[in-house]
């Protein structure tokens, strides 16, 4: 009889698929917003891996709802054509020229590439922005800022209605206004918090290009509290592009999120990496009279 050799790797990949179980457990009909940053979406190979990861957590009974950013896509049209962007605490200022580049970019290029990436993998999936359903209407956060929005009312029944038909959101951050002909440019962090706290989600992932919320020392914390990121804000350890995730974790967790972590996109199955292991990814932030992350 012909004997089949024992490949380790095999044996590796059924131990982990073992593993997972009870993060499948724990997880199952969970909601999970996911935050597809710009500077995570790397090239196409990184775009298939995320998109994978994203149909694998379908597949196995989570709701995940994809909302996406695309600030260097908008940086690259906005060069093309000659306007000059600037940011203010992690915001872009957007004039009337630049919010229409804005809605163009997101709406078109990158939500419609993340859809693509997620039914190449199996997946079915639906790309919307705030103005769909008026999934998402904002006011002016800020007259400095220009056309950039605060979310104000959240109707999110039309992401309810697309996961419990099987189908995977895939939102772009740019919003309609209490006035219908206003369009606003939403930061993609606030966006995918909004989301998540009208969801009440079990979990915000914010995907981005550095490993975790970083203290003075520079090394990565795994565990955060409010109290923490607070201070943290306060002497300027969090800065730029990490006020808007740091803010949004702690609106979201006020919401009823039941926790934020912001990890690096561009780890290879980085999404699969926080759910269903032990070992977790990035920084989690959440109360601390909340149980720790693997007795929850
Ligand atoms: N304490 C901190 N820990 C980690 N990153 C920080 C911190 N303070 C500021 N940053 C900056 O925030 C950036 C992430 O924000 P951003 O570039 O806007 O990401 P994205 O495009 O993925 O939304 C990091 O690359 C880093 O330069
Ligand atoms: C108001 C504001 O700053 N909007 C962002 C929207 C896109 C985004 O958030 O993209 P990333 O997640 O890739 O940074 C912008 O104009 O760049």
């Amino acid at each position: 009889m012909k004997k089949r050799a024992m490949n380790p790797d095999f044996i590796t990949t059924a131990r982990t698929l073992s593993e997972a179980l009870p993060y499948m457990q724990r997880y199952s009909g969970a909601i999970v917003v996911v935050k597809f940053g710009g500077n995570a979406m790397g090239d196409a190979d990184a775009m298939a891996e995320f998109a994978r990861d994203i149909v694998l957590m379908r597949q196995v009974g989570i709701n995940p709802v994809v909302v996406h950013g695309g600030g260097p896509m908008i940086n690259d049209l906005l060069k093309k054509l000659g306007i000059q962007s600037e940011f203010v605490r992690g915001k872009r200022v957007t004039d009337q020229a630049t919010v229409e580049v804005v809605e163009m970019v997101l709406t078109g290029l990158v939500n419609k590439r993340i859809v693509q990436a997620i039914m190449d993998e199996g997946g079915r999936a639906v790309g919307l922005s705030g103005k769909d359903d008026d999934l998402m209407v904002c006011e002016m956060e800020d007259p400095e800022l220009g056309w950039v929005g605060r979310p104000v009312e959240m109707n999110v029944q039309v992401l309810r209605d697309l996961m419990s038909a099987g189908i995977i959101p895939v939102v772009a951050p740019v919003a309609t206004g209490m006035d219908p002909v206003e369009t606003f440019n939403v930061n993609g962090d606030t966006a995918a918090g909004a989301i998540a706290g009208a969801l009440k989600a079990d979990r915000l992932l914010l995907l981005t290009d550095v490993a975790g919320v970083k203290n003075k020392a520079g090394e990565v914390v795994t565990q955060l509290t409010p109290d923490e990121v607070r201070a943290m804000t306060h002497d300027g350890t969090i800065a730029g592009g990490m006020i808007p995730k740091t803010e949004t974790a702690l609106k979201a967790l006020d919401e009823g999120v039941r926790g934020v972590v912001i990890l690096d996109g561009r780890v290879p199955n980085a999404c699969l990496l926080e759910i269903f292991t032990e070992h977790g990814a990035g920084s989690l932030i959440k109360s601390a009279d909340l149980p720790p992350r693997v007795t929850e």
